[in-house]
């Protein structure tokens, strides 16, 4: 009877290819979680978790009205789960109303980091800034004080530069010039050439990356001189894909000839070592061949490449733990009042004020690593560092921005075999 059950809301990115490559894995993911939180018998003890969920299909709206219908219908839920930051802007802008609180497992926005706006958001996805330390930290290491930026015009990127601009100012990194584009790059590229760039970040999607990079080969800004930071969670082979289908005038050979070298940043979302996640006794491994196990019964999505085909798979199944860690703890909370969390009701701020602070207090191993949020609601992660090196991704090491530990493996290779200059020393061309 519904008298044990305790109810979630999902809202999820299935339809429209999930939002992002991958989405589509997060409610199996999430339902997977579901599964081995009610096997336990001490973590809910006479409860059973449910979630009632339906598809986003990652547009704003759509969510609204999932979420609408969620909280309208009976039964009552406890806390949303959402994902895409466009869907999670508009769910934990509104939640509030109903004292809800909102945990995204798929939204990388910065401007989600804002607790006036949405005080009751966490997200087990971390935000686009998680790169900008481990950024700071390689241009300290190989000693780049005059850097540029290369960025798409999207509400992510640029608030992620944002962020970057200021670390740069606290860390004495001089921002020699920040271009900007909508959709083709061409004329920001000729302008880091005029302002003699040598170091470049650059944040955009994976389809301007490829325009980007062909520009960048046509202008020569490539090479033994240079050194381009990408984003790290493209598919591992992206400059060589769809050069016809998005009519890249660059040959695989020359994508990749200017591809040589970069260097790549990205959140880590799978535990890297064996260790047992702390609940679920699984290490990351066991938690993809279950996964593929699912998925390869869902959806189409079998034939992708694990796991970066649904690299975010990870961020879902532990949503579900730390609502479970969350609501565990609560329960105990009102167990000394007498109440237990069915005594939730929309206008219940004092039982959501529990479950906020559970939620703050979250703190565990899962399979996407160490689970734990900042005040904002952030996801606190590891990042992991690459470098392509003839023609493919080499690991070359991690950053940990919380104990500032970067973990070095030395493999980095520079084209004309040493690291590339640009400091005060060499301001320019000479
Ligand atoms: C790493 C990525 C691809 C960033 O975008 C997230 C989706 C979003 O922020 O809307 C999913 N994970």
């Amino acid at each position: 009877d519904d008298d044990n059950v305790l109810h979630i809301g999902g809202i999820f990115p299935i339809r429209g290819e999930g939002g992002w490559q991958g989405g589509q894995a997060c409610e199996p993911a999430a339902n997977l979680a579901l599964e081995d939180v009610n096997n336990r018998r001490d973590l809910l003890p006479g409860f059973k978790l449910k979630l009632h969920w339906n598809d986003s299909e990652c547009e704003p709206g759509l969510g609204a009205s999932v979420m609408y219908n969620l909280v309208y219908n009976q039964p009552q839920k406890l806390l949303l789960l959402a994902g895409c930051s466009t869907v999670c802007t508009t769910v934990a802008e509104a939640a509030k109303m109903w004292n809800l609180v909102v945990l995204c497992y798929g939204a990388s926005s910065p401007a989600l980091s804002d607790r006036n706006r949405f005080p009751t958001l966490f997200r087990t996805h971390p935000s686009a800034t998680v790169h900008n330390p481990t950024r700071i930290k390689l241009m300290e290491k190989f000693g780049w004080s005059r850097v540029a930026i290369l960025q798409q015009a999207e509400e992510v990127f640029i608030s992620t530069v944002e962020d970057l601009e200021a670390r740069c100012k606290v860390a004495g990194i001089e921002i020699v010039t920040r271009q900007s584009f909508l959709s083709e790059p061409t004329d920001a590229v000729r302008n880091l050439r005029r302002q003699d760039a040598r170091i470049i970040v650059g944040l955009f999607y994976v389809v301007a990356a490829r325009r980007v990079l062909c520009e960048v080969f046509k202008q020569g800004l490539y090479g033994k001189q240079y050194v381009w930071f990408f984003i790290g969670w493209y598919e591992d082979n992206w400059f060589e894909q769809n050069l016809e289908r998005e009519s890249i005038d660059c040959t695989a050979e020359q994508m990749r000839m200017a591809a040589e070298g970069h260097l790549t940043t990205e959140a880590l979302m799978w535990n890297q070592n064996k260790e047992e996640t702390t609940i679920s006794k699984m290490t990351s491994e066991d938690f993809r061949l279950r996964l593929n196990e699912v998925l390869s019964k869902k959806y189409d999505i079998a034939n992708k490449r694990y796991p970066e085909g649904y690299q975010e798979a990870p961020l879902a199944y532990d949503a579900v733990w730390s609502v479970a860690l969350a609501f565990n703890k609560t329960m105990s909370k009102l167990l000394k009042h007498g109440k237990t969390l069915k005594n939730f009701t929309y206008t219940n701020k004092e039982i959501a004020d529990e479950i906020y602070s559970a939620m703050n207090s979250t703190r565990f191993l899962g399979v996407s690593g160490g689970v734990a949020f900042s005040s904002q609601g952030d996801r606190i992660a590891l990042t992991q560092i690459e470098q392509v090196i003839n023609g493919s991704y080499v690991n070359l090491g991690y950053y940990d921005t919380q104990a500032d530990n970067l973990t070095w493996a030395n493999k980095e290779r520079w084209i004309g075999g040493k690291v590339p200059r640009r400091d005060r020393t060499c301001p320019g061309p000479s």
